[in-house]
C-alpha cells in the first residue's frame, strides 16, 4: 500500500492577543506579547492510498487545523508533513471570493489549479450543473447563502477530481437532496481508490461512509483505528464528557496537556 499522508509530530501554534493594539505593537517591537496556543500538539497520523479516514472530536479539538495543514491551506508550526498528491479542500467557509460571481470563482479556482482555459470551459458546465445554481451562477458569491457556497465549492471540488479529497463539514449545511448527491458522488470517489478525508460531527455519516477514525482531542490524538472499534469509545466518551461541570472539563484538559507535554 502506497502512503500518501505522512504527518509526523506537527505541532501548530497562535498567538492569542487581548486587542488588535497588542497584536500591532508585538510586531513592531520584538517584545513578547500575546499568550502561545496549540491548536495542534505533536499529533501524529498517516493514511495509505484508497483510505478513507473520519476525523472527530469535540469543538475546537484541532479537526480543521489539521485538515487545513494536510491541504497545504495553513503551515504547521513544526513537525513534518508530506503529502504525496494534489488535494482539494471542500469546507463551508474555504477559498471563494466574496467579491466575485460563482462563475468567476469556478474559473478562478480552476486557473489556480493549473487547468487551462480549453479545460475550464469543458469542466464549467459539468460544475454550474452539480451545484444547482442556475441562475445564481452570475451573481456575486456574497449574495449566497451558505448552503449555496457550500454547493458551489463541493461541485468544483469534487470535478478536478484531486487524489485526497478533504470535506470538512460541508455536507453540515444546505439541504438533504444536496447531501445525497454529494454522498453518491463521494461513494463514486470511494470506487475509484481515492483517498479521502471526512469531518464532520455527523456519527451517522462517519458510521456509513468512513473505515478509519482518528480521534482529536485538544490537539492530541486520542486514538486513531477502525470506525468499528472507535466510534462506540467515543459515543461512551461524549456521553460522559457532556455531563461534566465547566471545573470538570478544565481538569481533563489540564491533565491531558499535562500528559502531552511530559
Ligand atoms: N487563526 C486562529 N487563531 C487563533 N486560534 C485559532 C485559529 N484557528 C483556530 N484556532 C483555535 O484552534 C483550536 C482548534 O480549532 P479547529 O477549528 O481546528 O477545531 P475543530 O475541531 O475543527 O472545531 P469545530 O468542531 O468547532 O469546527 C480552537 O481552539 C480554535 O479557536
Amino acid at each position: 500500500m502506497e502512503k500518501v499522508i505522512s504527518v509526523k509530530n506537527v505541532s501548530k501554534k497562535y498567538i492569542l492577543y487581548r486587542n488588535p493594539k497588542e497584536r500591532l505593537l508585538d510586531l513592531i517591537i520584538p517584545k513578547k506579547l500575546g499568550e502561545d496556543f496549540f491548536a495542534l500538539s505533536h499529533v501524529d497520523f498517516e493514511a495509505y492510498k484508497g483510505d478513507i479516514i473520519g476525523f472527530i472530536g469535540t469543538n475546537g479539538s484541532g479537526k480543521s487545523t489539521l485538515s487545513n495543514i494536510i491541504a497545504g491551506i495553513v503551515p504547521e508550526s513544526s513537525g513534518q508533513v508530506n503529502v504525496k498528491g494534489n488535494t482539494s479542500l471542500i469546507a463551508v467557509a474555504s477559498g471563494l471570493n466574496n467579491d466575485l460571481t460563482g462563475r468567476d470563482n469556478i474559473e478562478l479556482k480552476l486557473l489556480m489549479l493549473g487547468f487551462n482555459k480549453k479545460e475550464i470551459k469543458e469542466l464549467e458546465p459539468d460544475i454550474i450543473k452539480f451545484s444547482e445554481l442556475e441562475k445564481f451562477i452570475d451573481q456575486p458569491v456574497k449574495s449566497y447563502s451558505s448552503g449555496m457556497k457550500s454547493r458551489l465549492g463541493f461541485s468544483i471540488s469534487v470535478n478536478v477530481d484531486p487524489d485526497i479529497l478533504i470535506i470538512d463539514e460541508a455536507l453540515s449545511v444546505g439541504d438533504k437532496a444536496f447531501a445525497e448527491k454529494s454522498l453518491r458522488k463521494m461513494r463514486e470517489f470511494k470506487e475509484k481508490g481515492k483517498t479521502m478525508i471526512f469531518v464532520s460531527h455527523s456519527l451517522g455519516q462517519m458510521k456509513e461512509f468512513c473505515e478509519k477514525i482518528l480521534w482529536l482531542e485538544f490537539g492530541t490524538v486520542r486514538a486513531f483505528g477502525d470506525v468499528e472499534e472507535i466510534i462506540p469509545q467515543y459515543e461512551q466518551f461524549i456521553n460522559k464528557y457532556k455531563n461534566m461541570s465547566q471545573e470538570q472539563k478544565n481538569e481533563y484538559r489540564n491533565e491531558i496537556m499535562r500528559k502531552v507535554n511530559e
